[in-house]
């Protein structure tokens, strides 16, 4: 089965910093991937360079086996932990904008998912909390169909009660034909929906790993785990 992400031996620096060394893994489509890691441990390096945002200063990206371009960030949702859209606008325009600029984009899923989100279409996107904003930037992310979707802390802002609902509604709205990465310190509240693992470390890849095994092999939540590997 082809690949949807394929990085090879990416690396990324900032001037003398490293903050991706020789990063190899691949990812299947039909998965949720959790990516994750401790503070400036590279995750958001890594979701820029994989969504095609970014370059890496060497390695090489591929995506459902096409080098990063024009094509693959077409077949890529990324959601980036700042908001993408403007402030002077209302969830409506907001939805609108993104109807105008992605054909995959889907306005009968967006509608749906406002509704399940709480969201209302008139309302400014200035004046919403936090955690309302982290609802429509997933709204917006999940309403493509896409191939690859890259959430980058999508619920870092959302309430633990809350956080339920959005989990439920990433597993209900993303496509099963795609794959799903999401980056998150958050562990122990996200692990439920996850596939399969990713421990990025020092900006190197430390693990990568099937849910499953974990729990049956290792006899651990991945939290558990988390915490063994990120010990400070
Ligand atoms: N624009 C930049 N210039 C210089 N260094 C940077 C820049 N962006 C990130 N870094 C450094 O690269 C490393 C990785 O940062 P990155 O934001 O990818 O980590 P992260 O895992 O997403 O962190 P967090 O969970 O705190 O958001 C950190 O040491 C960070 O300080």
């Amino acid at each position: 089965m082809e690949s949807i992400l394929e990085l090879s031996g990416v690396t990324k620096s900032y001037g003398s910093k490293h903050a991706l060394r020789d990063v190899s893994f691949q990812i299947q489509p039909g998965k949720i991937i959790g990516l994750l890691g401790s503070n400036g441990s590279g995750k958001s390096t890594l979701m820029k360079i994989a969504a095609g945002l970014m370059q890496p200063s060497s390695g090489q990206l591929l995506v459902c086996g096409e080098p990063s371009g024009p094509r693959t960030k077409a077949w890529t949702s990324f959601m980036p932990d700042k908001p993408l859209t403007e402030s002077w606008m209302r969830v409506k325009d907001a939805i609108g904008f993104y109807q105008d600029f992605y054909s995959d984009f889907d306005e009968a899923k967006a509608n749906e998912m406002l509704q399940f989100m709480n969201l209302n279409p008139s309302d400014k996107i200035s004046t919403l909390s936090k955690g309302m904003n982290d609802r429509m930037q997933l709204t917006l992310a999940l309403s493509r169909n896409a191939k690859l979707y890259l959430l980058d802390e999508p619920i870092g802002g959302v309430d633990p009660v809350a956080r339920e609902k959005i989990l439920d509604a990433i597993v209900k709205y993303y496509n099963e034909d795609s794959c799903l990465v999401i980056s998150t310190h958050l562990v122990r509240d996200i692990e439920r929906i996850f596939d399969e693992v990713i421990f990025i470390k020092n900006g190197n890849v430390v693990l990568q790993e099937e849910v499953e095994t974990i729990r049956f092999t290792r006899g651990k939540s991945v939290d558990e785990l988390f915490k063994e590997v990120f010990a400070e």
